[in-house]
């Protein structure tokens, strides 16, 4: 008998039913064998140790809102490197010297690349900057635009002026205020501000200007930028919702950096009025030394040999400039002013070298800040307890690598725990106590500077990606910091102490701002003025 109709739809649907169930046999069968093969047989090795976290959020509920501590307490649980989720974002931290030398070191062109946040991607034009553009011909051309021409040895000796005279402003400032409460934070930010100022658009336009509140301007958008910066982004954590904006963080940093793009046609305008031919193309034979950034930056806009760099990479180099120069460098004059208050046999040595290298009858100068061999001692320490970027800036390998026996896969986010390195009891003696004098043996294996070359102390980084500011940012801090010194005596407000407490943020501060009172230290008056 011919099976009816039904009948042959019944079997259709019994073969197509043994066949998915077949198809998902397979399916489990075959990632059973791939997870097995993966953890017995693969070759590559596993992900590093770390919290098995929650799904979706990951190890997010675990973290508290001082991320470099609770992550050095993890590395004493998974030791010298750990991986957490955060998010859907895997997460590396690396924790001792020996594997920081394999990523800045051995491994350095693989991690030199960034993953910008959302808010990072805005400030800097979508990454045309120097700070977090990826490590390609681009950047390397931006990076030697910043290290040679502006950064230059020249060109810093020739900006001495401008910082003699604002950090004289400051001094000047704080002898107007004796006896009464000063800010440390405050008084090294404005000062540092005003420097970069000058250097970046001159003295002849910040002074000239009608443009005249161009410092108090640009603070608002670098205040404004950093407090956008340090929120906390849901979308950097799950980047499918990036596109949706949730929390309008690129938003409203599109809003703060179009303050930035006003300043830069006014200031731009004013300067093509002040010297019509500034726009044309250079001719690359520009002089070192004799002309602000602005006019370098604008004469290598559109050069036809050698680097030249476009009108908006010139804007995000600026910006990288005052992002990167002000809040690092008042945060470490405020922590070594702290240091130095609390401990009075620093105190006294401090003081009696500036003394001896200045004198009583004269005023600071960059030409001391060589000799002023314990002061650099005492910042160095400084910089071992409190590094300002605890993580430096985040990495993110272009390829799957290797570290310390544990695979590292592409594009995930590494912190180079630096804050855990420098105060590990493995490399320094007595780790938790403001020791400056660990820092005046300066000779043989250990050679203590900022090049990172020491795998135990690299507050400035490491490698290709290592700060370029830091000539610029070492005389900035050494200048206020030695002039507020020789200038006043210190005292903290009745009844209050120093706090060492700190705050993690774009760069790491103190809780609670130092604030003191000044007294008149230098007999001379004129030494003020
Ligand atoms: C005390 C002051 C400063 C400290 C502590 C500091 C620290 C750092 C650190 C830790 C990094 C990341 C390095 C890495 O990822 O390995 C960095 C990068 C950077 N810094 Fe600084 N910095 C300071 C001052 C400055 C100044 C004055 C400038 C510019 C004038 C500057 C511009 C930059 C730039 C552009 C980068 C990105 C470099 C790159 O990715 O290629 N910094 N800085």
């Amino acid at each position: 008998m011919a099976p009816n109709i039904i009948d042959l739809l019944w079997e259709q649907a019994i073969d197509k039913k043994q066949e998915l169930a077949f198809a998902g046999l397979v399916l489990i069968v075959t990632t059973l064998a791939i997870s097995w093969f993966n953890q017995n047989v693969s070759s590559s090795p596993p992900l590093p140790p770390g919290p098995i976290g929650l799904p979706l959020v990951g190890s997010f509920p675990f973290l508290g809102p001082n991320l470099h501590h609770v992550f050095t307490d993890m590395a004493n649980r998974y030791g010298p490197i750990f991986k957490l989720y955060l998010g859907s974002k895997l997460h590396v931290v690396v924790n001792s010297a020996e594997l920081a030398k394999v990523v800045t070191g051995e491994q350095d062109e693989s991690f030199a690349n960034r993953d910008p946040h959302t808010a990072g991607l805005a400030a800097s034009y979508n990454a045309s900057d120097v700070a977090w553009a990826p490590n390609n011909a681009n950047w390397r051309n931006l990076r030697k635009v910043l290290v040679q021409e502006v950064l230059s040895r020249v060109n810093l000796e020739a900006s001495q002026s401008y910082r003699r005279h604002e950090v004289r402003k400051t001094v000047k400032t704080v002898y107007d205020n004796l006896g009464t409460t000063v800010d440390i934070n405050e008084i090294s930010f404005s000062t540092v501000l005003r420097v970069l100022t000058n250097i970046v658009w001159g003295k002849g336009l910040v002074q000239g200007s009608k443009f005249t509140n161009l410092n108090d301007e640009i603070r608002k958008v670098v205040s404004g930028v950093v407090e956008i910066a340090e929120g906390l982004n849901i979308s950097d954590f799950f980047p499918a919702l990036a596109p949706f904006d949730l929390q309008g963080v690129k938003r409203k940093m599109d809003d703060q950096m179009k303050g930035f793009d006003r300043i830069f046609e006014k200031t731009i305008e004013e300067r093509t009025l002040q010297n019509p031919g500034v726009l044309k193309s250079g001719n690359g034979e520009h002089q070192q030394g004799k002309k602000d950034l602005l006019q370098i930056l604008l004469e290598l806009k559109d050069q036809s040999t050698g680097p030249s760099i476009t009108m908006t990479q010139l804007k995000a180099i600026v910006v990288d400039m005052y992002l990167g120069g002000t809040d690092a460098t008042s945060a470490m004059v405020e922590w070594a002013m702290t240091e130095i208050l609390r401990n009075k046999s620093v105190m006294k040595k401090v003081q009696d070298e500036l003394a001896e290298t200045v004198g009583l009858n004269n005023i600071v100068e960059e030409s001391h800040l060589p000799q002023l061999k314990y002061l650099d001692a005492v910042f160095k320490e400084t910089f071992r307890l409190h590094p300002p970027l605890p993580f430096l800036l985040p990495r993110a390998p272009n390829k799957t690598c290797i570290v310390g026996g544990y695979t590292v896969p592409k594009g995930s986010t590494i912190f180079l725990n630096v804050w855990a390195i420098q105060r590990d009891p493995k490399y320094w003696e007595k780790p938790s106590e403001f020791i400056p004098e660990r820092f005046l043996n300066n000779e043989g294996l250990e050679k203590w500077d900022y090049s990172g070359t020491n795998p135990k102390f690299f507050p400035f980084g490491s490698g290709r990606r290592r700060c370029p500011g830091i000539p610029l940012g070492e005389k900035m801090m050494m200048h206020i910091l030695a002039s507020l010194l020789h200038s006043f005596d210190w005292s903290l407000p009745e009844g209050e102490e120093y706090d060492l407490s700190d705050k993690f943020g774009i760069a790491m501060k103190k809780r609670k701002p130092l604030m003191v009172i000044p007294s008149k230290r230098l007999r001379d008056e004129n030494l003020y003025k």
